[in-house]
């Protein structure tokens, strides 16, 4: 398990101001977990995933990796538990002079592996990552999907608990980011090992994160199971992530402002999302529904569905009915009320 215990880091800069990168933040997460982290830029993301490996050292609090506290480690000690961590990023870092083979060697040979035994990895982790017809291409040679994949296959080659993802699709299209989040999902459920990734694609989220945190100005606004996020987000910043950045005004534009109607967001989960909730509302309260917009996000555990919609009727049915809705668990959130 990974306890990040009231992190903080400051950035003291040249002009003596100073940047509060991380402000107090405490998680937990837990073995063989895909656990994600978005935030805006400047949110603090990458601060706080280079702390976990002590690229970057914390100002205070601590980092306690399976009881080890990697915070207080000295140099000698650091490297060994580094081990246990692999890293990949948004722009792969591989050697260009180096193969496929001999990148994926270069942490073998910093770990003093035999050169008969690190052949036979370099082979078996080609293999994992489906790519073992290019064992002897350059960087330059490969596509950034294939070198994403390089770049796994070289964080993985000791056999680390915890891999380290730093908006590593960031720079890849979605056809190449479903295959690299396929990639790791295979990879939790086969080798059982944890994954950190930070991002600022919800879409990265949704396909493969057990639980989010977003971050905001360095501390965390929002923390649980991506479908409890997904289908109930509390801050602007969620909602804007979960429901995307439309302007209100944007949304204005999409309904008539008939007096006495509402207009309401509502998301719901799994089972609900299979139910005929509009129908439903216009049989059981007598009223007419006006469909805004609608979507269905498959997540990796369950169907989370979002709609907008304006609801026309008598005002005590329209009170009724968003009273059932909550009583349905459906959360509703009323954006405009004429
Ligand atoms: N080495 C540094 N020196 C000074 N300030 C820094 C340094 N690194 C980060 N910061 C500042 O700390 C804050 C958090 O930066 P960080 O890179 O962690 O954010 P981020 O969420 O990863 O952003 P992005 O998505 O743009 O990479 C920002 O205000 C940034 O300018």
């Amino acid at each position: 398990m990974i306890v990040i215990d009231s992190l903080c880091k400051v950035f003291k800069l040249k002009n003596k101001s100073e940047v509060i990168a991380l402000d107090d933040v405490s998680l937990e997460i837990q073995d063989g977990e895909i656990f994600g982290i978005i935030g805006m830029s400047g949110a603090g993301k990458s601060t706080l995933i280079r702390t976990i490996n002590r690229l970057e050292d914390p100002s205070s609090g601590k980092v306690i990796i399976d009881g080890l506290d990697i915070t207080a480690l000295g140099e000698s000690e650091l490297r060994k538990s580094r081990k246990g961590i692999g890293m990949i990023f948004q722009h792969f870092n591989l050697l260009s002079s180096r193969t496929v083979a001999k990148n994926i060697a270069f942490p073998l040979e910093i770990a003093g592996v035999d050169k008969n035994d690190a052949d036979k990895r370099i082979d078996e982790l080609l293999e994992l990552v489906g790519l073992s017809d290019k064992k002897e291409s350059y960087p330059s040679q490969l596509s950034g999907g294939q070198k994403q994949r390089v770049a796994i296959a070289r964080a993985l080659a000791n056999n680390p608990k915890i891999l380290l993802c730093d908006e590593a699709t960031s720079a890849l299209d979605p056809k190449t980011t479903s295959s690299i989040l396929d990639l790791l999902k295979d990879i939790r459920k086969n080798l059982g090992i944890t994954i950190v990734l930070i991002t600022h694609q919800m879409e990265v989220i949704r396909e493969i994160c057990d639980r989010v945190a977003i971050i905001e100005g360095g501390k965390i606004i929002e923390l649980g199971a991506v479908h409890e996020v997904f289908s109930n987000p509390k801050t602007d910043t969620a909602k804007n992530f979960v429901f995307g950045i439309k302007p209100e005004t944007e949304i204005d534009d999409l309904f008539p402002k008939l007096p006495g109607s509402v207009v309401l967001k509502i998301s719901y989960l799994g089972d609900s999302a299979k139910q005929p909730i509009v129908s439903k509302l216009i049989k059981d309260h007598s009223l007419d529904v006006n469909i805004i917009s609608g979507e269905i996000d498959q997540l990796m555990s369950m169907s989370v569905g979002h709609l907008t919609i304006q609801l026309l009727g008598e005002k005590a049915n329209i009170d009724a009915a968003l009273e059932s809705l909550k009583r349905q668990n459906i959360a509703t959130e009323v954006i405009w009320n004429g």
